[in-house]
């Protein structure tokens, strides 16, 4: 079966400013990939391409059997790529549950599963987007994706600037939907031996290109590999 995305010798970036070259990545459905690298490797720029916010300059990407490559923003959205950026992007003048309904669509992810998986979401559900703390916000910016339904799911780097208790609370709930509920997922993060034991898969990023591919348990296992890579100790 092909996978539910595949990435082909692409070049992307801003404007004229190339920023990933000839990137080869593949995911299977049902699967999830750690996205990880140093600071201004090209991360988020992978992730904004594979959701159609980045100039395209070769190279093509596929999604669920179509070619994506030149659609936009939008028809991606609609396709099934679900995106929670780095900025959360919440509604703060609408309450968690208007956030959560204003842009979902039907399938398996509905409201009761939602807050099942975010019983905080549940406790504030009246409240309006701007009284929550950063760790609320990111729940919620995860649970409306969800509410997307989603056949995958892009998140650029969850747990950044979250209270330690926090991290731990969305990294369990991150891994029941990647584990449990078999959602297909890329996960940008910084924290790698956070989001290794978490994810199927593992890529690493360097100045643009794919350095390092292998599944996450073996980088996991690997001390050099990441501490060349990553700096990790
Ligand atoms: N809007 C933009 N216009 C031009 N260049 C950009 C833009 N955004 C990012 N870049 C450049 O693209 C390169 C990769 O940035 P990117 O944000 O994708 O890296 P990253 O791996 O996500 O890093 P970080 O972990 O710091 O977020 C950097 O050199 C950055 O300066």
């Amino acid at each position: 079966m092909a996978p539910l995305l595949s990435i082909e010798k692409l070049v992307s970036g801003y404007g004229e400013a190339r920023v990933l070259h000839r990137i080869d990545l593949a995911l299977e459905e049902g699967k999830s990939l750690a996205l990880l690298g140093r600071n201004g490797a090209g991360k988020t720029t992978l992730l904004d391409t594979i959701v159609g916010v980045t100039t395209h300059h070769a190279g093509s990407i596929r999604f669920a059997g179509r070619d994506i490559t030149r659609t936009r923003p939008e028809q991606r959205a609609a396709a099934g790529i679900g995106w929670v950026p780095q900025e959360r992007n919440i509604f703060h003048s609408l309450t968690v549950e208007e956030n959560l309904t204003a842009t979902s669509r039907p399938g398996v992810w509905n409201l009761s599963r939602v807050y099942a998986m975010f019983p905080r979401l549940e406790e504030r559900k009246r409240n309006l987007g701007n009284q929550l703390s950063g760790g609320e916000q990111q729940m919620l910016a995860v649970a409306r994706a969800l509410m997307l339904n989603p056949k995958l799911l892009l998140l650029d780097e969850p747990l950044e600037g979250l209270a330690p208790i926090i991290v731990d609370e969305l990294l369990a709930a991150l891994r029941r939907i990647v584990t449990e509920e078999g959602m297909s997922a890329i996960i940008v993060e910084q924290k790698a031996r956070k989001i290794l034991p978490l994810t199927d898969d593992a890529a690493v990023l360097e100045r643009g290109g794919i350095a390092y591919r292998d599944t996450s348990a073996t980088l996991l296992s690997n001390p050099d590999a990441l501490e060349h890579h990553l700096s990790v100790a």
